[in-house]
């Protein structure tokens, strides 16, 4: 996944890690955002339908091994799983097609976001970690994105099978006759979607949603259905925080089977790059200018994790 030459894009990127580690602390070796996470691996199977959609090689071929983290928010690696700063949660997903190809999902539990780009995002983090709490206030009510991405946030999950996680952003989708359709990806728990009560979180474990994780992975796998929103003509493609109507068609693309925890997780975790740019023939990102920000920034971020000191385990 190449860096982008374009340098104003570069210098945001460098500024939002920048404020990500002012507010949260340097923590070489781990992720300034979605720090606390765990590993797995399974398996990708299409659907019947996935095809009419796309023509991309998971959506054509019997099924592909797939590598999924799983993540509360924030760059704090040991925050508990229930301080109210924990969601929303995410996950990632690669698609591991060939020997170091690869394409990726990377979606949280809110179905909104703060910002349309970068610079509003840089502003939004800004101002809802300053110290006084009647000026976030302001700012989330006089920003209506924010003020609808911070009523987007879910109570705490019962465990990370059991929440739903959005992508967002809308991608191009081509089928082998070239018909081409934006959609938006969500990522469906087979579980059922189940969250917890403000009492019952408080009474919860620090560590609860990766021990539970851990538990339930040992009993079976853990499934979810990735699913596919599709836009009609005129619907805005190129903006995260825009809705489109909940009666837009929606395509399953197949489901994903968890298995196995991954051996060495912490250091299989600060190894992995993901990428919200898919990069592969049948699935291309659209313009929404969120994609090519992140991408620069995961990347930057992710190499200097790499680099920092091995972990302990
Ligand atoms: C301007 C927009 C955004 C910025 C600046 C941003 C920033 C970041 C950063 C710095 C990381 C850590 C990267 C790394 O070191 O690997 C990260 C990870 C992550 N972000 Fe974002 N993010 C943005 C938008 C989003 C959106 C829209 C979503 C959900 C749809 C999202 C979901 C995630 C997830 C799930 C991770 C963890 C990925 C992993 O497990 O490696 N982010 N983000």
């Amino acid at each position: 996944m190449p860096l982008p030459n374009d340098e104003k894009l570069i210098a945001l990127s460098e500024e939002i890690l920048k404020e990500f580690e002012k507010v949260f602390g340097p923590h070489p070796g781990f992720r300034p955002a979605h720090a606390k996470g765990t590993m797995l691996t399974g398996r990708f199977t299409p659907s019947n339908e996935a095809t009419s959609l796309t023509r991309a090689q998971h959506a054509t071929q019997a099924s592909t091994p797939v590598t999924v983290r799983f993540s509360n928010s924030t760059g704090i690696p040991l925050l508990p799983d229930n301080d109210a700063n924990a969601d929303p949660r995410g996950i990632a997903i690669r698609f591991n097609l060939a020997e170091h190809v690869h394409t990726d999902i990377v979606a949280h539990s809110a179905n909104g976001f703060p910002a349309t780009d970068g610079a509003g995002f840089l502003e939004f983090l800004r101002a809802v970690t300053q110290e006084d709490k009647a000026k976030v206030q302001e700012f989330v009510g006089s920003h209506p994105k924010a003020l609808a991405f911070v009523q987007s946030i879910t109570p705490m999950p019962v465990s990370f099978a059991q929440e739903r996680y959005f992508g967002l952003t809308a991608m191009k989708f081509t089928n082998k006759d070239g018909v081409t359709r934006f959609g938006r990806y969500t990522i469906v728990p087979e579980a059922g979607e189940e969250h917890l009560s403000a009492d019952a979180a408080a009474g919860k474990d620090a560590n609860y949603l990766f021990d539970e994780f851990t538990e339930r992975i040992g009993k079976g796998p853990v499934k979810f259905k990735i699913t596919v929103q599709v836009a009609e003509d005129g619907d805005v493609i190129n903006d995260a925080t825009v809705h489109w109507p909940a009666d837009r068609k929606v395509v399953e693309l197949g489901t994903i089977e968890l298995t196995q925890p991954v051996a060495a997780d912490a250091r299989e975790q600060k190894q992995i790059i993901f990428d919200p740019i898919p990069r592969l023939d049948g699935i291309e990102p659209s313009e929404d200018p969120l994609l090519e920000l992140r991408a620069a920034v995961y990347l930057i971020s992710g190499r200097k994790r790499r680099s920092a000191p091995e972990p302990t385990e």
